[in-house]
């Protein structure tokens, strides 16, 4: 698909290679600088780390080379020590961070727990509630200047504690409370346990692993706020545990559609130990919360700057929504203050369907994945990759690409998505990386999409979001995309 790297993007320096440029970079413009470097070398760069540090990797954003990876050879593959040691702490043995056997056991039964009957319907309606409950009283402060002040507030950080709470809901059966009406947005411990530790997570990826095991020895730096985001997040996860296990023993409580009990009470012979259920908890927790927060950030911004996309959204609503269930409507007063959105109307909004592939496209929540060769192999692209070689694949570039998307690639374009005959366009897992492809892909992808759909189309009928001027909206270097600056808006309610 791509050619094999015509010359070397970055200086690489005797003793300590090409690692200057690349912590360098990281601080400034990391996702911007591998998105750079893999383009000028032609889809993908053997970065050279420093002597005897075993650092070296190759990046790449080629899709002949995902598909490789991720599907056709997956077997040879997995996450490798190194990336494990990264994550130990924070995900444990959690299905993200585990290798064979144990991954896909874990696998098939949170695949089970996605499939079990009324499990859709249950986050469905948990998602409502806390929605109207929470979410739009929260709003409605904000509008009327009983919240930060002037309409104004950081909707990076209001979404993030929406969905903090509602996968808590779901995943653990229990709220936090982190989006709460009685209170100011106050101190988010553990969204920022969550924040801190993913920031940090780059740190150990791009350095030589004895550096930082050298650091957290010594309790220095970026790993002095790991290990307080550990602490915070197993004090909360063993506190919710702890409840739970208490009031298993009652039917009603085994009844309850949530993850974590669903998994303990098929867990008949308590093979699961405490620590496993809280690597498991911390590990979904995130693996919603923190994906689906991204993406409503990046899509409340896009929307925003692009006033023809929010009147289309708008429209669509209406037309598929709005007219078509005059009950609620009329209830509202001749408007729809909170649609309900049934499945087959979810089904037909192709544009907002459209929206978030395209802020998926170019804002991927997960920017990168990271892999390691089992055995020695060779990649389509037609570099030979040695067993234990890290492979870093960037997904922020791959959305980026001309030869995939076309010259308007950087262009943010909902339409892009949408045939002739006014469905949506499909395009290969292997292309469009978001959620991974292969064995290991998302678990969650159609349940993410119902749900952004709800959320965005009842924000956006019901509130409109504006720019707060004179911000610098850019990602942060990070393993997860979030603003780095978070995202002010002026939020109002609209009138109809
Ligand atoms: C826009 C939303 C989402 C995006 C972009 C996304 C993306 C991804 C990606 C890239 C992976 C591969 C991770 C890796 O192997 O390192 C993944 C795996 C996974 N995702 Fe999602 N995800 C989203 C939402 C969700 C939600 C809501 C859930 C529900 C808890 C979820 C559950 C999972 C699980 C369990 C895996 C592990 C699969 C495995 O290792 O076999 N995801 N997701």
């Amino acid at each position: 698909f791509l050619s094999k790297s015509k010359s070397a993007p970055v200086v690489e320096w005797p003793v300590v290679g090409m690692l200057p440029a690349l912590l360098w970079n990281a601080t400034t413009d990391l996702h911007g600088f591998v998105d750079r470097v893999v383009k000028e070398s032609g889809g993908t760069f053997v970065f050279k780390g420093p002597w005897f540090a075993k650092l070296d990797f190759v990046l790449t954003s080629d899709p002949m080379n995902a598909n490789h990876i991720f599907s056709k050879n997956f077997a040879n593959y997995g996450k490798g020590e190194d990336f494990m040691a990264v994550f130990e702490e924070f995900f444990g043995e959690g299905i993200v961070n585990t290798d064979g056997e144990s991954w896909k056991i874990q696998r098939q039964r949170i695949h089970s727990l996605f499939n079990k009957d009324g499990f859709e319907s249950f986050v469905m309606e948990t998602l409502q509630r806390k929605m109207e409950g929470t979410l739009f009283r929260v709003l409605g402060d904000i509008c009327s200047s009983r919240g930060l002040g002037d309409g104004q507030v950081d909707m990076q950080d209001v979404v993030s504690r929406f969905m903090f709470d509602n996968n808590c809901m779901w995943v653990l059966g229990f709220d936090p409370g982190y989006l709460c009406v009685d209170r100011r947005l106050d101190t988010f411990s553990c969204g920022k346990a969550y924040d801190d530790f993913e920031e940090a997570a780059i740190y150990r990826l791009i350095v030589p692993r004895g550096v930082w095991e050298f650091q957290r020895r010594l309790g220095v730096g970026s790993e002095k706020k790991i290990s307080q985001s550990i602490k915070i997040l197993d004090e909360f996860l063993y506190g919710v545990l702890k409840a739970k296990k208490q009031e298993l023993h009652k039917e009603e409580q085994r009844q309850q559609l949530d993850f974590l009990t669903q998994w303990m009470v098929a867990d008949e012979k308590g093979e699961s130990s405490d620590k496993f259920l809280r690597d498991f908890g911390v590990t979904l927790v995130a693996a919603g919360k923190d994906t689906m927060s991204s993406v409503l950030t990046w899509l409340l911004w896009l929307v925003a700057i692009h006033p023809e996309v929010e009147r289309k959204i708008l429209e669509e609503i209406e037309r598929v929504v709005v007219m078509a269930t005059p009950g609620p409507t009329q209830r509202e007063g001749g408007r729809l203050g909170f649609p309900i959105i049934t499945k087959d109307e979810m089904n037909r909004l192709v544009y907002l369907h459209a929206t978030i592939c395209e802020t998926l496209r170019l804002y991927p929540p997960a920017p990168f994945e990271v892999r390691c060769a089992v055995e020695d192999d060779m990649l389509p692209s037609g570099h030979l990759i040695h067993k234990g070689t890290r492979i870093l694949f960037s997904i922020y570039s791959m959305g980026k690409m001309k030869e995939i998307w076309g010259n308007d690639c950087m262009e943010f374009k909902p339409q892009r998505w949408i045939s002739e005959q006014g469905n949506i366009i499909h395009v290969p897992s292997y292309k469009f990386l978001n959620f991974l492809a292969g064995p290991r892909s998302c678990l969650g992808k159609s349940l993410s999409f119902m749900q952004l759909k709800f959320v965005v189309s009842n924000l956006l009928w019901n509130y409109k979001f504006d720019m707060v001027e004179g911000q610098l909206v850019k990602p942060l270097a990070s393993i997860m995309l979030t603003m780095e600056n978070g995202l002010k808006m002026r939020v109002s309610k609209r009138d109809f």
